[in-house]
């Protein structure tokens, strides 16, 4: 449970938000599946592993361990995270074919999306019609059912469907077995009110009991503010990934959501948001991307400063950033550039434990100005160091 002390958002939000019910969110990891479609991931069976236990502690409630028909491996790497007895629940991907089905039903999973496009340029693109594919569902679900696996059935680019479609669609895979649904923004299109109002459709359409899933990508930066608006619409698993990564403009991104409903929504959503920035770091060592310093929750630069007059209150941390580092278990600090003030100086002395009268904080100063100035850059420890020597 947050610590509420820690979050400086104030009290607009609050005031906001009066009256509106608090949903809970529960997240669904993919960062195995969907998440491996980024262009040049491709993680083997260790690393497999090795993440599904990383998400694990990070209390995610669903881990989509992969998608078997890809690769033995994939299948070896199920077969692993299935026995490695985490606390997630271990889900397995499958497309809306019954061989895809029986490899899936062959690891023992228990549990299973199935997919199959459901707009009409999808279907073209497949050259498939809807009665073809409305009889591929029913087969792959019927299938999966007869096999005791539990199912959520999967509308691919659900946000671009013909309405009345994704009703037939998602009903009848209810009438044959599937008991939950995802609601899936494919190409990350929908605006948060577009998904409000198909999350509120598909409630509508399936009852009250039946748990809705909602999937989207992140190519108009939207995808945050579309699984808030998952939540606030009734959606209760929110599919993404660890930093979002993923195929385009990438998955919605699960530390960032939860990092929102948790500080500011006052959700609650089981994410440990201090694992959450050791976790990056080792997706990106095993998946080799780099991310913007500033990225919310993840970017080094999130608590380091250079500006003079934000380090000449330094010391009071609510003034200068949203909540505290310390619910993501990041240190504060402060790095010399060309933005530097006095402040600056005399906070880099007291870390660095360097000696020196307030009146040579000018000198220093503009000595660290001229040398970031000429290496275009910050200054390192030492070079400082030097600096000091020289004119402290
Ligand atoms: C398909 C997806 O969207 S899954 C997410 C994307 N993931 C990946 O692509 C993972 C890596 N991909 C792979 O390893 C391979 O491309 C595979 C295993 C997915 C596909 O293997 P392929 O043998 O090339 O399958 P192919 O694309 O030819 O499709 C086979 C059949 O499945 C049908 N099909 C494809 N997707 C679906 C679906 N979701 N539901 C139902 N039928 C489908 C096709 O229409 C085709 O039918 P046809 O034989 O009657 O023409
Ligand atoms: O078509 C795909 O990429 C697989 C399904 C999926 O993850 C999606 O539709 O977003």
């Amino acid at each position: 449970m947050i610590d509420r002390t820690k979050v400086w958002s104030g009290t607009l939000n609050d005031v906001a938000l009066a009256g509106r019910p608090k949903r809970a969110a529960k997240f669904y990891d993919t960062t195995l599946r969907d998440g491996e479609q980024a262009v040049g991931a491709a993680f083997d069976p260790e690393q497999k592993l090795e993440i599904a236990r990383m998400v694990d502690g990070l209390g995610v409630g669903r881990i989509e361990a992969g998608f078997p028909r890809v690769s033995d491996e994939d299948k070896e790497a199920i077969r692993a995270i299935a026995k490695a007895g985490l606390k997630a629940e271990v889900w397995g991907f499958s497309r809306a074919l019954v061989d895809d089905v029986a490899a899936v039903v062959e690891l023992g999973l228990k549990y299973c999306v199935i997919e199959a496009p459901i707009s009409d340029p999808k279907l073209a693109a497949l050259e498939v019609t809807r009665e073809k594919v409305l009889d591929r569902i029913r087969k792959a679900v019927s299938f999966a059912t007869e096999n005791g696996i539990h199912v959520c059935f999967f509308g691919v680019d659900s946000t671009r469907a013909d309405l009345g479609f994704f009703e037939h669609v998602y009903k009848a895979a209810l009438d044959v077995g599937a008991k939950e649904i995802a609601v899936v923004d494919t190409l990350g299109i929908a605006t948060p009110e577009a998904v409000t109002f198909l999350i509120g459709k598909a409630r509508g359409w399936v009852g009250p009991s039946v748990p809705i899933h909602y999937h989207g990508h992140n190519d108009f930066g939207l995808a945050t503010a579309s699984a808030v608006a998952a939540i606030d619409a009734g959606a209760s698993w929110i599919h993404g990934t660890v930093d979002g990564i993923g195929e385009r403009g990438g998955n919605a991104n699960i530390p960032e959501i939860a990092l929102a409903l948790e500080l500011l929504y006052g959700i609650d959503t089981g994410i440990d948001l201090t694992k959450v920035r050791k976790a990056s770091e080792r997706l990106r060592q095993i998946a080799r991307y780099g991310l913007e310093p500033w990225k919310p929750v993840v970017g080094e630069n999130l608590f380091v400063r250079e500006t003079g007059a934000v380090a000449a209150q330094f010391h009071l941390p609510h003034a200068i950033e949203p909540y505290a580092a310390s619910l993501l278990d990041t240190p504060r600090g402060i790095v010399l550039g060309k933005k530097s003030g006095a402040a600056s100086i005399t906070l880099k002395c007291e870390e660095l434990g360097l000696k020196t009268g307030e009146d040579k904080v000018p000198v220093l100063l503009a000595e660290v100005k001229k040398l970031a100035l000429q290496k275009r850059g910050l200054l390192t420890d030492a070079e400082f160091v030097e600096i000091v020597k020289r004119h402290g």
